[in-house]
């Protein structure tokens, strides 16, 4: 296979539209993320912004529209994307009885490699500490300590990452996805806080929300005040 140029690395969405329990979350959702891009998703609290990520990383398959990476459809795309994805979800994926160390070696880094990436997210003297006994904020930082390893995958998707960190935690992460960006690679991603990014895009959710059906005040239906 000719390994593709990361100019080539495109996510691209096209008339998605989510449903859940009989509810449209959005729909004629239209996005491209390209090489060297970062996308805001935004929205309110139970918009749709973690299943947009999770319909795009293939954890969710129920949606309709078009879905493509690198050109092909899903779900036929999923394994290449897959190769070339990092993910940080909501609940960061920590393993709280493994270290620091164990969680970053379980993700295939190497000793050194992985110091230098828990040193980058302050957590030096922490990393043979169970990830059970650290703070909330701490565990997010082993998560993000994957963003900092050298084979770090070209495209990023991250729910929430800024969410428990401290102020030198959220501008120490900034500098990490500006560099990313720099060297070509791609984030979209979902927060409440407001991101220091040059260049940054955004897609608000509330756009492509659908009119809800508001219930029927009928006879003989209870509606609460
Ligand atoms: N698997 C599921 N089954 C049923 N309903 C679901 C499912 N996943 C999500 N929902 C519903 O879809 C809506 C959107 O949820 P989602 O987690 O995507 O919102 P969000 O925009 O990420 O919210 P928040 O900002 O609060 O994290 C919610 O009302 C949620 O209950």
């Amino acid at each position: 296979m000719t390994p593709k140029s990361p100019s080539s690395n495109l996510l691209r969405a096209r008339r998605l539209c989510c449903e859940r329990e009989g509810r449209v979350l959005f729909a004629g959702l239209d996005f491209d993320l390209a090489a060297g891009q970062a996308l805001q998703v935004e929205g309110s609290n139970g918009a749709g912004k973690t299943t947009l990520l999770r319909t795009l990383i293939g954890s969710a398959g129920d949606f309709s529209g078009e879905i493509t990476w690198n050109g092909q459809n899903y779900p036929g795309a999923l394994p290449d994307l897959r190769a070339h994805l990092l993910y940080i979800g909501h609940a960061a994926g920590v393993r709280r009885g493994l270290t620091p160390l164990e969680n970053l070696a379980w993700y295939g880094a190497g000793r050194d490699e992985a110091m230098r990436a828990l040193e980058q997210v302050d957590l030096f003297g922490f990393e043979d500490s169970l990830c059970q006994q650290l703070s909330a904020g701490q565990n997010r930082r082993v998560a993000l300590a994957r963003l900092f390893l050298p084979a770090a995958p070209p495209l990023w998707i991250l729910d929430e990452p800024l969410a428990a960190l401290d102020v030198a935690g959220v501008s120490g992460l900034q500098g990490q996805m500006a560099c990313h960006l720099s060297r070509g690679g791609s984030i979209l991603f979902t927060s409440h806080q407001p991101v220091a990014l040059a260049g940054l895009d955004t897609l608000n959710l509330s756009d492509y929300a659908s009119p809800q059906v508001a219930p029927l005040a009928e006879e003989g239906v209870d509606v609460l005040a």
